[in-house]
C-alpha cells in the first residue's frame, strides 16, 4: 500500500509574528511543494522497521518498530480522529529516539523535523512497518513555510487510508480531501508545527493545507479568492534562521514592552484587515488593477518596516551619498599600542 502527498509553501503578505500574538494576517500559499510518499510493508517484504528518508538532505533513519514500541511511555497509538498534543513524556521519549540518530551537527535542524515526524506517525499510524520518503522544492528555514508543508503533506498521507477520512482510493491524479477530512489533516499538522515552532500562530499550517490567500486571526480563517491576479518575486537571501527562536524573541520583547507592542500589533492587525478588504474588492478594470496594487505595494511596505532602506535607495540612486550612523554614543577616547 502507498500514497503519496504534497502539501505547497506560503508566503505572508503582512502580519507575520503580530499572528502570534493575535494580529489579523495575511497569507498566500505559493506553487512550491513538499512530497511524502508513504509505504506500508507488507509481510513478503520481511521488513520489521520504520524508515524515514529525507532526499534534500541526503539522510536517512531507520528505527526498529520494537525500539520505538518500547521507547513511549505512555500508549500513543491514539484515535487518528483525536489530535493530540505530544506530552512531556512522548517528548522525551522522542528526543532520545532523535538523538541515537547522530545527526550531523550541520544538520541539526532536522532534529525537530524528525521529532514531528515520529509523533505524528506514531499517534496516527501507531507502529506499523513503513517506508516514508519526503523530497521538498522549498529551501529549509527560509520563511517559505517549508515545516508546516512538511507536516502537512504527512498529516494528510498519515491519515489518507484511516477510517478517520474518507476518499475515493481508486482516484487517478491528485485528490483534494472534503472540508471535514481537510480540517482534521490541518489539525495534526498543527500538532506537528508545534513540535518544531513550539508556539506557532497556525496560519503556515492553515494556508498549506488550505491553500489560496486567506486571512487568519486567533484560529479563525477567512477564504479570499483575490480580484488582482498577484505573482511574487521572493529571493532567498541564504541568511540562516530558526523560527522558533525569532517566535520566543518576540514574545520576550511582549513581555518587556507590552504596551508599545500591544500598539504595533494593533497597527499590523489594521493593515491587514485593509489588505484583506483590498484583496476581496471586485476589480472592474486596468485603472483599478493598478490602483490596488499600489495600496497593497504601501501596505505591504508599512507591515515589513523597510522604508528607509527604500529611501535609502532612492536617495542613493539621485547620487546623494547616505550614512546610517547610531548615535548617542560615547565622546573622545584615546588608545595607546597598536592601532587596530
Ligand atoms: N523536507 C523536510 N524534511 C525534514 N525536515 C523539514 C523539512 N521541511 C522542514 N523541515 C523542518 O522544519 C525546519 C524549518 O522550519 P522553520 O524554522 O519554521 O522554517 P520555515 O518553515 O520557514 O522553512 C527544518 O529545520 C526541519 O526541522
Ligand atoms: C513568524 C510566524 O508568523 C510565521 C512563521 O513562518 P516560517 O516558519 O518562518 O515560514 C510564526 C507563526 O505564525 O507561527
Ligand atoms: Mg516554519
Amino acid at each position: 500500500m502507498e500514497v503519496k502527498s504534497r502539501a505547497p509553501g506560503k508566503i505572508i503578505l503582512t502580519g507575520e509574528h503580530a499572528v502570534v500574538h493575535g494580529s489579523t494576517a495575511v497569507a498566500s500559499s505559493i506553487d512550491l511543494y513538499t512530497y511524502v510518499s508513504l509505504h506500508f510493508s507488507t509481510p513478503s517484504d520481511n521488513e520489521d522497521s520504520l524508515k524515514l528518508k529525507l532526499q534534500e538532505t541526503a539522510l536517512e533513519f531507520s528505527w526498529p518498530i520494537t525500539r520505538i514500541r518500547a521507547a513511549f511511555p505512555e500508549s500513543t497509538a491514539q484515535l487518528s480522529s483525536t489530535p493530540n498534543s505530544c506530552s512531556v513524556e512522548n517528548a522525551k521519549a522522542i528526543a532520545a529516539l532523535v538523538e541515537e540518530l547522530n545527526i550531523p551537527e550541520a544538520k541539526l535542524g532536522l532534529a525537530s523535523g524528525v521529532s514531528a515526524f515520529l509523533w505524528l506517525y506514531s499517534s496516527i499510524q501507531g507502529f506499523k512497518p513503513a517506508t516514508v520518503v519526503v523530497t521538498s522544492e522549498l529551501p529549509l528555514g527560509s520563511g517559505l513555510g517549508s515545516s508546516a508543508s512538511f507536516c502537512v503533506a504527512l498529516a494528510a498521507a498519515l491519515l489518507a487510508y484511516t477510517d478517520s477520512v474518507s476518499l475515493d482510493l481508486k482516484h487517478q491524479g491528485w485528490l483534494s480531501f472534503g472540508e471535514k477530512d481537510l480540517e482534521l489533516v490541518n489539525k495534526w499538522a498543527f500538532e506537528g508545527e508545534k513540535i518544531i515552532h513550539g508556539k506557532p500562530s497556525g496560519i503556515d499550517n492553515t494556508v498549506s493545507a488550505y491553500g489560496n490567500i486567506i486571512s487568519f486571526k486567533s484560529g479563525n480563517l477567512t477564504h479570499m479568492k483575490s480580484s488582482v491576479p498577484l505573482k511574487m518575486l521572493i529571493t532567498n537571501t541564504k541568511v540562516g534562521r530558526n523560527t522558533k527562536a525569532l517566535v520566543a524573541g518576540v514574545g520576550e520583547r511582549m513581555l518587556r514592552h507590552p504596551d508599545i507592542m500591544a500598539f504595533v500589533f494593533s497597527a499590523v492587525d489594521s493593515i491587514s484587515n485593509e489588505l484583506t478588504s483590498i484583496l476581496k474588492s471586485p476589480t472592474p478594470d486596468e485603472l483599478s488593477v493598478t490602483e490596488k496594487e499600489e495600496k497593497i505595494e504601501e501596505l505591504m511596505e508599512m507591515n515589513q518596516g523597510t522604508v528607509v532602506d527604500k529611501v535609502v535607495a532612492e536617495l542613493e540612486s539621485c547620487g546623494f551619498q547616505c550614512f546610517i550612523a547610531g548615535i548617542g554614543g560615547g565622546g573622545v577616547e584615546i588608545s595607546f599600542g597598536v592601532s587596530s
